[in-house]
């Protein structure tokens, strides 16, 4: 099995090139939170734009509307039924779609959509309910989007049908087999794999033990596949960097937050785009 380490994210975090503009970091579009889980989109959307997408837009209940206005301005923000939401998806590079989703008959109608849009070679990460609702066979992947999930054990275990207790490596790989794109076994440690390769991350600790670190995580990958393109590498480093920043908050803080996660996403990243530069 491989390791994610510090170098090797540092490869993917490549330094910005002076002609840059936002087209060119990433379409993002996040479909999460519900009336109840409003705290999830925003949370997964923050981290995408701090950890460097080019436009996010996310699709959430209207009650959450202000809320992520005032949180962060940087996002466009739609309803589930909004009519410009088909659009919004064609025209997206990258599509969250799970967190605090929840499991209500809209839910499951923009799960649907979602999977009946999003074709290759956009890219696709299901998480948290969405992840749930796939698992338990009301709708499948329609779609044949670059694909990560990114379960945490018992989403696993609901997913692949791998009891949390057997979910080795070899388990999981022969499960992501099964499966298309890539499978993020969120843990500790979590491991990065595709049915062939693995990535076991060596960043991270309990402090991110936590309701919304998850949540953080999906707008991290979306930003990286946005910025650096879809692969196992590419996923996995953003699991290092997701993890990394929360090591940097757990220094002086006995729980990782996950919006101060994202906070120190901008200098980490710099810290790393240096190293590569030099
Ligand atoms: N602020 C917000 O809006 C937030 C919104 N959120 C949204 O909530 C939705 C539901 O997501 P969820 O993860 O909270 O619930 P669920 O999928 O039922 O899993 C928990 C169950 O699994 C069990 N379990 C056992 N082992 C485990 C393990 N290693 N890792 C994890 N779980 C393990 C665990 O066992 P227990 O704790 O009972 O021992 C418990 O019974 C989802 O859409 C998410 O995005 C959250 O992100 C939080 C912040
Ligand atoms: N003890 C730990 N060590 C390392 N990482 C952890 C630990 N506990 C939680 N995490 C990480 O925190 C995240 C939890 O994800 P999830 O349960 O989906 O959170 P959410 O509440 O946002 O849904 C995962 O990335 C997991 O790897
Ligand atoms: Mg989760």
């Amino acid at each position: 099995m491989d390791e994610m380490t510090r170098s090797r994210a540092a490869n993917v975090v490549r330094p910005r090139t002076t002609r840059s503009h936002k087209g060119m970091y990433g379409r993002v579009v996040i479909v999460a939170g519900d009336e109840h889980f409003g705290g999830a989109a925003i949370m997964s959307a923050t981290a995408a734009v701090y950890a460097g997408a080019g436009l996010v837009t996310v699709a959430t209940a209207a009650v959450n509307h202000a809320a992520l206005h005032a949180r962060l301005p940087e996002a466009m923000v739609c309803t589930w039924t909004d009519a410009m939401l088909p659009q919004l998806l064609a025209q997206a590079d990258v599509v969250v779609v799970g967190p605090g989703l929840g499991d209500s008959a809209a839910a499951h109608v923009v799960l649907q959509l979602v999977l009946d849009t999003v074709r290759t070679p956009q890219s696709l990460i299901v998480d948290g309910s969405a992840i749930d609702i796939m698992a338990a066979g009301h709708q499948h992947q329609t779609g044949t989007a670059q694909t990560v999930w990114t379960p945490h054990a018992m989403e696993w275990q609901r997913l692949s049908g791998i009891a949390i207790a057997n979910q080795t490596v070899a388990a999981s790989q022969a499960a992501a087999a099964e499966l298309p794109g890539v499978v993020v076994c969120k843990g500790a440690p979590t491991v990065t794999l595709d049915g062939h390769v693995a990535f076991r991350n060596t960043s991270g600790g309990p402090a991110m033990a936590t309701g919304g670190s998850g949540d953080t995580l999906t707008g991290i990958i979306a930003a990286f596949i946005g910025q650096f393109g879809y692969s196992l590498a590419v996923v996995a480093a953003a699991v290092w960097v997701h993890s990394a920043a929360a090591d940097m908050v757990a220094r002086s803080q006995y729980v990782a937050l996950p919006t101060a996660v994202s906070a120190a996403l901008p200098t980490l990243m710099a810290q790393l785009s240096h190293s590569n530069a030099e």
